[in-house]
């Protein structure tokens, strides 16, 4: 599972950090969760390296891999596993040369063609989606649902594919059913009012 920060105005998404990688450990379960530290695009580069450097902090002695959105460049400043890139963002191409071969490197995906193009260019996972209405993020196409997901997963045989977008306890284990390796959320977890206990529910729910 991978659990995105809510870095909106008024959050805290260092607490719900530590509160996810705490409830990982606590299941024995920490080589199942990723923490992707994702940050709004008016933010700094310095704002956003200084969370990812706090981030980091919390996974890398816990086991747990850490993945930063957009900024490749902060990732390689914190050294952290890897990064996600989207359409907005550099393609997978030059994202992996920036990258170099050996780190996680994750690419959206809408479609089949699109996935497998992006494998080709070297993603190590997709994230499809949105499987279903996002209440975190606006301006998204119309939800795929769980069987497109599923077919863009058999698409790309052996490459993961991390289903995205509305992605509840409800939802998760029929995402993980119709193929999907992984979810990824962000309000299912940051606006819980108990972080930990929601991500020790979806591991759970996904072991
Ligand atoms: C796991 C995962 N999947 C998809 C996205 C979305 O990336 P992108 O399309 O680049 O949009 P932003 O997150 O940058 O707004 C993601 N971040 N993680
Ligand atoms: C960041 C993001 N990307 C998406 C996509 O479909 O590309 S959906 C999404 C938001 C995920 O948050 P929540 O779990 O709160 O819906
Ligand atoms: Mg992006």
């Amino acid at each position: 599972m991978h659990v995105i920060t809510d870095a909106r105005p008024g959050r805290d998404p260092l607490a719900v950090v530590t509160a996810a990688v705490a409830a990982a450990g606590r299941l024995g379960l920490v080589d199942r969760l990723a923490i992707q530290v994702r940050v709004e695009d008016d933010v700094t580069d310095r704002a956003a390296y200084g969370l990812a450097t706090e981030v980091l902090a919390e996974c890398r002695p816990a086991g747990v891999l850490c993945l930063v959105n957009d900024r490749l460049h902060v990732a390689l400043a914190v050294g952290a596993d890897g990064a996600h890139v989207g359409a907005d963002d550099l393609p997978v191409a030059a994202a992996r040369k920036v990258l170099g071969p050996g780190t996680v490197l994750g690419a959206t995906c809408r479609d089949e063609v699109a996935a497998r193009s992006a494998v080709r260019a070297g993603a190590t996972y997709l994230g499809v989606g949105p499987a279903f209405v996002s209440s975190t993020k606006t301006g998204l196409p119309a939800p795929l649902g769980a069987a497109k997901i599923g077919a863009v997963a058999r698409a790309v045989p052996g490459t993961p594919v991390v289903a995205i977008g509305g992605v509840t306890l409800d939802t998760a284990p029929g995402l993980i059913a119709a193929g999907a390796a992984a979810v990824a959320v962000v309000g299912a977890v940051a606006a819980a009012a108990d972080p930990g206990h929601a991500v020790e529910r979806l591991l759970k729910a996904l072991a």
